[in-house]
């Protein structure tokens, strides 16, 4: 049955770490599996990195830029080349591809997030295959998705897809980074993704000299992924071919289970889409009234407000210390909530002066992380 597949392809696939140059044969490889998967009837996206590794080999640069312009002017420079080279690849296949680039703020608002919906879907259905990446030449600090395993994630969800491949230059997850624990344990198949935490895998938050986020980034996006009902792999970049195995039941790579009830649509963008504002700390009663009761939030429950934000602005709902238990849309603003943090709903209209909602977030707006 045809499906939907999102791939991701990281830089330490994609180039030669001590030179810098182009690992053509991996490329190659991934154009013919993508294309032959495409011919089978199969939907494709690209997430491609790649654009400041490319970027800082054509400029000379020995190592990755660490001033945020220098980083945007060199992925100016690497992009245009990447997709140069997949244009030229893709076309002697007969496959038409596009170039999307996103940023944040393009998921950030409902209609946009909409609107790319629509776009990838169109393009999906001329045959396309869309490369995604982030606009990192004007991506700002605040609104960045800031690695690519999250943004294909993001991708994933957006559109809806059957998988989510993210290749990459180890061959599964592993106990720890293999690179520095050679008898580490290999992972295949993780039921639910909170049994990692059991597992006490090791995943750091460094990648390859070129890569970001090594395999912490990997996990943060297979969470969002699985809770979206999309099955995840990891698996070899140097393999793209693996994907066929991985779609005929072999157990390659490590494969992640979907959740069996997914979050809707709705609650996703709610989840990932938007950019929190501000975080509430909350008291033992209301994180279980939320947590194992599925209950609003109430002003009762709250105990601190951080930042500044607006009413039906996204917040963080944490525990008494300070661990993300679930996100939310908020019925009231920073101001009005510092007035009624722990007080009772009945007592709301007559504090602020006016009768505001019942409940400061709604379940219906409330998602637990
Ligand atoms: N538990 C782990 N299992 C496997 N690899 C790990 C683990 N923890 C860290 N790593 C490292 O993550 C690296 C891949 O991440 P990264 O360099 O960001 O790749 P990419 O460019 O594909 O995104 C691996 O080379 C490996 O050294
Ligand atoms: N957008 C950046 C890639 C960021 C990123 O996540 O890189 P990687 O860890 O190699 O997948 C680029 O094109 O260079």
């Amino acid at each position: 049955m045809p499906q939907t597949l999102v791939i991701k392809i990281g830089t330490s696939s994609l180039t030669h770490s001590e030179t810098g140059f182009l690992a053509l044969a991996t490329i190659a490889q991934l154009v013919e599996t993508l294309s032959q998967l495409r011919r089978q009837g199969h939907q494709v996206i690209l997430v491609s990195s790649g654009a400041v590794g490319v970027g800082c080999a054509r400029l000379g640069l020995t190592e990755r830029p660490r001033t945020i312009s220098m980083k945007q002017a060199v992925a100016a420079v690497g992009q245009g080349r990447l997709m140069r080279v997949y244009d030229d690849l893709f076309s002697s296949l007969q496959q038409p591809i596009a170039q999307v680039l996103l940023t944040r703020s393009d998921l950030v608002q409902r209609s946009r997030y909409v609107n790319a919906y629509r776009t990838f879907r169109q393009l999906l259905k001329l045959g396309v295959i869309p490369i995604v990446n982030e606009n990192d030449t004007l991506a700002v600090d605040e609104l960045k998705f800031g690695d690519n395993d999250t943004l294909s994630a993001m991708v994933a969800s957006l559109v809806e897809a059957d998988w989510l491949f993210l290749l990459t230059d180890v061959d599964r997850l592993y106990s720890a980074d293999p690179r520095y624990y050679p008898n580490a344990e290999p992972i295949v198949h993780v039921d639910r993704i909170d049994s990692l935490n059991a597992l006490n895998v090791e995943v750091g938050d460094r990648g390859t000299t070129w890569g970001t986020g090594g395999m912490m980034t990997k996990i943060a996006a297979a969470r969002i992924a699985t809770t979206a009902g999309i099955r995840t792999v990891i698996t070899e970049g140097r393999s793209p071919q693996n994907i066929f195995k991985v779609l005929k039941g072999e157990q390659v790579g490590t494969q992640f289970a979907p959740q069996p009830q997914p979050v809707n649509a709705r609650k996703r963008w709610i989840a990932h889409g938007l950019v929190p504002a501000g975080k509430l700390y909350l008291d033992h009663g209301a994180v279980n009234a939320i947590r194992q009761a599925g209950k609003s939030l109430l002003a009762a429950g709250i105990t601190e407000v951080e930042g500044e934000f607006q009413s039906q602005d996204a917040v963080q709902l944490c525990d008494p210390v300070g661990q993300e238990i679930a996100r939310g849309l908020v019925n009231y603003n920073s101001t009005e909530l510092q007035k009624i943090l722990g007080c009772h709903s009945d007592e709301i209209p007559h504090i602020l002066g006016y009768a505001g909602a019942e409940t400061v977030v709604h379940r219906d707006n409330l998602v637990l992380s």
